[in-house]
């Protein structure tokens, strides 16, 4: 074999190794650009010897494979890619080899000979395509191989931003549409399932695009429902008869159907220079969208034209990603910390000179578990490379390149707990180690700051900080320990900045935190696989602690919305003599351990997580009744339209508000549809 030809076949076994990690493992090993820059090697490979080329070369392949569990569906159009480049000559000459052409008979915006372009964001999630028939959602499938995916359309119907059925208004709809966008989960989304996974002690997810990925791929709608995923339109499948003569009035269609259009950046132009000081700006302001970007989408708008530059084997000739490189830089990996979490978990974090990243000074990093440790084969000593993960999460990526240093040390799982000194365990299948001592210290420090909590006991005057004050004092040992604390004001005055007003406050937070019921009470607790909701289900089902201890496993996971797993963690908290002696003691220092009624979070239906604004005059209904019935239905109302904003709901003369939700891309409907929705029709 020559040379290039071992060096291409090398380049494929690297590629469709990083394609499993990537697409089916969901935990890449290379970054992006390195993945691409190795991908572009083998393309130029491949056209400088076309007998190299091989008919299954991932310079061919589009995405993944196809999915278990799910109907593969042909694509009426395929799904292609996109071609990428991180350099700015290249989109440039991109820009004049379109020119070229069909520069001649492009009028552009501004004249003769120029072609306009629209840039938009590249939100970094997963491609669907959704078809709808006469107006109603028929189907949607993920982008899979380009030619073929999978068919989702029953966990995509749970995401709100996807209109089950278009909106006419004074418009004609198309007999068939297939729109194609981006699914995907905002940093708030992705940050609120992490705090609760945390809370679980369950493994937390690694990046908003696999969460969204993992997501899609559930196989119970209603573990799709929970996730607040998002959607925005990017672009065309089909559309009969189609009567638009270019992107961005497309676009404007799909706005007036009730579809939510990507606007973030969303402008037209006919001048690289124009184009460039565009891209310079979004890639500043990118990090206020709220959700992850890896670039910018350019296009040729017009779709004559996109028509006459055409398509190659994997991604049409008439768009361009320009990606923005992620900021890595190179420090020194000082230590590994094995921390202790409140449900036992035990994960490496790093420790590191600090190093200017991506906006901020990074000096730890989470490794996560033991295997990601192996897989980035890094040792303490050695100079590591760091990056920010959608800009904000800091991620050790590997080695740094050159010689090593040669005093090294290994980085070695623990045997025994760092806090506790109690044998670690690794139960099946999982990929974290754990300390089970339930009188372990770490865990009852975090445990303590868990319970404390503003969603749980909410006990005012006692935050993170005089919790570790009073453990590492040897005053709280156990949560009933908060309770006694009242026989120990002196010992609590001899405290470092501990006053008599500090103390006294404190004091009454604990007090008032005893009547705050069962179900704070026990999603307070740390249970493992106990959150908010299934505390309050729990607690509401049973009424007391006293029905919730007697009862057995099958019983609790009779109960509605609670799985097997939860029922067996609380059936094995409640029946343990840890669990007894908790709840007992919580239950002498006189905490209310029974429930009265709880309002269970809902977990379905078509406001419910979402924060609505209100606007403008409707005939039905006042403001205020909408409101209370959004309310109702599990929605929050807020006043003003930002970022966090998922929906509008735009009456007659809704003026700023709708401009400004129009330009964020949020989610409007009008009276009419607002309408269908509380009539329960339409969704
Ligand atoms: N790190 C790794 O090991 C590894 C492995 C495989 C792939 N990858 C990455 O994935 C890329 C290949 O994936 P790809 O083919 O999906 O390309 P891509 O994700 O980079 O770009 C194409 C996709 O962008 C999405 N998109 C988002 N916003 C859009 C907009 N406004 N307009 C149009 N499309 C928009 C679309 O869903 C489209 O399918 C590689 O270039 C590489 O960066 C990395
Ligand atoms: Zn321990």
């Amino acid at each position: 074999m020559t040379d290039v030809a071992a060096r291409a076949s090398e380049l494929r076994g690297i590629l469709e190794d990083a394609n499993r990690r990537y697409y089916v493992d969901a935990s890449p090993t290379l970054s992006d650009e390195a993945y691409d820059r190795l991908l572009a090697e083998l393309q130029s490979i491949e056209e400088a010897h076309p007998e190299l080329a091989t008919e299954d070369s991932p310079t061919r392949r589009v995405g993944g494979e196809p999915i278990e569990g799910f109907e593969t569906v042909e694509h009426a159009v395929p799904m292609l890619s996109i071609d990428n480049t991180y350099d700015r000559e290249e989109l440039t000459a991109w820009y004049g080899r379109v020119l070229k052409r069909v520069g001649g008979d492009g009028e552009g915006l501004f004249g003769a000979g120029g072609v306009a372009v629209r840039a938009e964001a590249k939100v970094d999630g997963v491609a669907i395509s959704l078809r709808y028939e006469g107006g109603r959602l028929v189907r949607a499938v993920t982008r899979g191989d380009g030619r073929r995916g999978d068919d989702v359309t029953a966990n995509v119907r749970t995401i709100r931003a996807v209109p089950m059925v278009l909106d006419a208004g004074e418009d004609i709809l198309p007999d068939v549409l297939e729109v194609r966008g981006e699914i995907f989960m905002d940093q708030a989304e992705f940050d609120r399932i992490n705090h609760e996974k945390e809370a679980r002690g369950e493994a937390m997810l690694v990046n908003p695009r696999n969460a969204t990925a993992g997501t899609l791929k559930q196989l119970d709608a209603r573990a799709v429902a929970e996730r607040r995923l998002r959607f925005l339109a990017h672009g065309v499948g089909v559309v009969e008869p189609n009567r638009f003569e270019s992107y961005s009035v497309f676009c404007g269609a799909l706005r007036g159907w009730g579809l939510p259009v990507n606007d973030a950046l969303g402008d037209v132009t006919d001048s690289v220079e124009e184009l460039w000081g565009m891209i310079e700006r979004f890639e500043r302001e990118r990090i206020g969208l709220g959700f992850a970007t890896d670039g910018v989408v350019v296009r040729v708008d017009r779709f004559d034209l996109q028509e006459r530059l055409g398509v190659r084997s994997k991604s049409p000739r008439w768009v361009i990603a320009f990606k923005f490189a992620a900021e890595r830089k190179e420090t020194v990996l000082r230590d590994v910390v094995w921390q202790v979490g409140k449900t036992g978990r035990i994960t490496p974090r790093a420790e590191m000179d600090p190093v200017f990243v991506g906006g901020t000074t990074v000096t730890f990093a989470t490794l996560h578990n033991a295997d990601q440790v192996e897989r980035l084969g890094v040792e303490i000593g050695d100079r590591v490379v760091v990056q920010k993960a959608g800009e904000i999460i800091p991620q050790v990526m590997g080695l740094a390149e050159g010689k090593r240093e040669t005093k090294r040390r290994k980085i070695e799982a623990p045997s025994a707990c760092p806090s506790c000194g109690e044998p670690t365990v690794r139960e099946e299948g999982e990929v974290d180690l754990r300390c089970v001592n339930p009188a372990c210290p770490a865990q009852l420090m975090e445990r303590l700051i868990w319970f404390v909590g503003r969603d749980q006991m909410d006990i005012d005057g006692l935050g993170e900080k005089a919790v570790i004050q009073l453990v590492e004092a040897g005053l709280v040992k156990t949560f009933g320990d908060l309770y006694r604390l009242n026989d120990r004001r002196a010992e609590l005055l001899d405290l470092d900045r501990m006053g008599e007003k500090k103390v006294e406050g404190m004091l009454v937070g604990i007090e008032a935190s005893k009547e705050r019921g069962l179900a704070r009470v026990l999603a307070g607790l740390g249970i493992r696989h106990v959150g908010g909701r299934a505390a309050a289900i729990l607690a509401g089902h049973f009424g007391d602690v006293k029905s919730l201890s007697a009862a057995d496993v099958e019983t609790i996971a009779d109960v509605d919305e609670i799985g097997p797993i939860t029922a067996a963690s609380v059936h094995d908290f409640a029946s343990s003599d840890a669990g007894r002696g908790i709840l007992g003691d919580l239950a002498s220092c006189g905490v209310d351990l029974t429930q009265e009624q709880v309002a269970v979070p809902a977990g379905d239906g078509p406001f419910v997580g979402k924060r609505v604004v209100i606007t403008g005059t409707f005939e039905a209904m006042d403001r205020k009744a909408i409101k209370q019935r959004v309310e109702a239905m599990g929605g929050r109302v807020s006043g003003s339209v930002s970022g966090n904003t998922d929906l509008l709901l735009a009456g007659e003369r809704a003026g700023s508000k709708l401009a400004k939700a129009e330009s964020l891309g949020v989610e409007v409907w009008d009276e009419a549809r607002l309408m269908s929705v509380l009539d329960g029709e339409g969704e």
